[in-house]
């Protein structure tokens, strides 16, 4: 996956429209789910939107909380990603995209075909992309089939009339449910099981409390039937926690579902630890894991040379390296 990983979000109404017809914007979104949008913008390189969008509402596209703002700055980013336009013709000069927040984010408006727009982007630096509409652009990006991630807030309304979200023919796969004050959030991925799960240990990676000393790794424990058994991410319950030794500490050992199952890591196990005596490496083997799927090879920075994939392998653990979800693993990482 060189591209950009994509996460299209966006609110709709229980009948699947994303705004009514009048022209006052229609916020279907309460306050918790704005508040949560406003977190996955601070987690991201870039948020775009289509020229559509930014004439019927006139957004700002900024990341409104002041401390996520400072998180951003305190791991070296923009205090608010690049706002993204997407136009064949000029946009209004007096846009608020434009004209507000200069100071803590630029604005490109781009066109061209969503392939070509992620080219222009990767080179721009953008690992994470954040599409927020309109009904146009979550369309075409849905059917370039360039949708990674769709975060779906349902909001206890009908609204009867208006721009749809619609896509394209496709299999989306339901990650995660959980209400959000008054809302729904739906979360699904797209494309195989590897894919998905490894995306979604990319994306665990990046909830890491952070630290100078220790890799942010994200895991997921993934049974044969596509239950998830486990997740985890690195310092989750304390500051020595690495991602794969807190996904398996919540799994029962003898649960017989373990041989048959895949654990996703954003980082190859740990086969060398200064801070606790028992490897990662060594506790996947005790919990009988059949298979470790990981993106980025652990560079020898804080111990030895790493041995991990090695001894697993060794040991008759199938190990799949995913050399293009490398660059994701290494964006919560990048102070190194
Ligand atoms: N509920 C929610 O979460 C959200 C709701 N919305 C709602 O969606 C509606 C807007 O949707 P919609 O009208 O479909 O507009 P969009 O925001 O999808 O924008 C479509 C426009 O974007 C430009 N565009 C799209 N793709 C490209 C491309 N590849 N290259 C160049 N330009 C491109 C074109 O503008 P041009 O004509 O300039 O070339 C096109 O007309 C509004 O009602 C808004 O409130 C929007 C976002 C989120
Ligand atoms: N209406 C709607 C959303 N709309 C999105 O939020 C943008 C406005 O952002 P801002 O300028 O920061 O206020 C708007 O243009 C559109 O992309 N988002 C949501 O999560 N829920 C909602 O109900």
């Amino acid at each position: 996956m060189k591209r950009p990983h994509v996460l299209a979000s966006a609110a709709v109404s229980v009948d699947g429209f994303l705004d009514d017809a009048s022209p006052r914007r229609l916020v279907l979104s309460g306050p918790a789910d704005l508040d949560r949008v406003d977190a996955e913008r601070a987690g991201v390189d870039a948020i775009l939107v289509g020229a559509g969008t930014v004439r019927a509402d006139d957004p700002r596209l900024l990341v409104r909380d002041a401390d996520r703002r400072a998180e951003r700055v305190a791991k070296g980013l923009g205090p608010s990603p690049l706002r993204v336009v997407l136009s064949s013709r000029a946009l209004d000069p007096a846009a608020r995209v434009l004209t507000v927040g200069r100071d803590l984010a630029d604005t490109l408006v781009l066109g061209g075909a969503p392939e070509e727009v992620l080219g222009e982007l990767a080179g721009h630096g953008v690992l994470r992309l954040m599409v927020e509409g309109g009904a146009a652009v979550h369309r075409e990006f849905l059917a370039a089939g360039l949708v990674d991630e769709l975060q779906l807030a349902v909001a206890p309304r009908l609204v009867g009339d208006g721009p749809r979200f619609t896509g394209a023919p496709a299999t989306a796969h339901l990650v995660e449910t959980r209400p959000v004050g008054p809302d729904v959030l739906l979360r699904y991925r797209f494309g195989d099981a590897d894919a998905r799960w490894l995306a979604e240990a990319c994306s665990l990676a990046e909830r890491c409390p952070p630290s100078r000393s220790a890799f942010s790794v994200g895991c997921v424990v993934v049974a044969a039937d596509g239950t998830v058994l486990a997740t985890g991410h690195s310092r989750r319950d304390d500051v020595l926690d690495h991602a794969e030794e807190v996904a398996l500490r919540d799994l029962d050992r003898d649960d017989p579902r373990l041989p048959g199952a895949t654990m996703y890591t954003s980082l190859e196990p740990c086969g060398q630890r200064a801070s606790r005596p028992v490897t990662c490496t060594q506790h996947i083997l005790d919990a009988r894991i059949g298979r470790v799927v990981m993106a980025w090879r652990e560079p020898p920075l804080f111990v030895g040379t790493p041995s991990g994939a090695a001894r697993l392998e060794a040991a008759g653990v199938e190990v799949v390296e995913c050399p293009d979800y490398a660059e994701l693993a290494r964006r919560p990482n990048q102070h190194r």
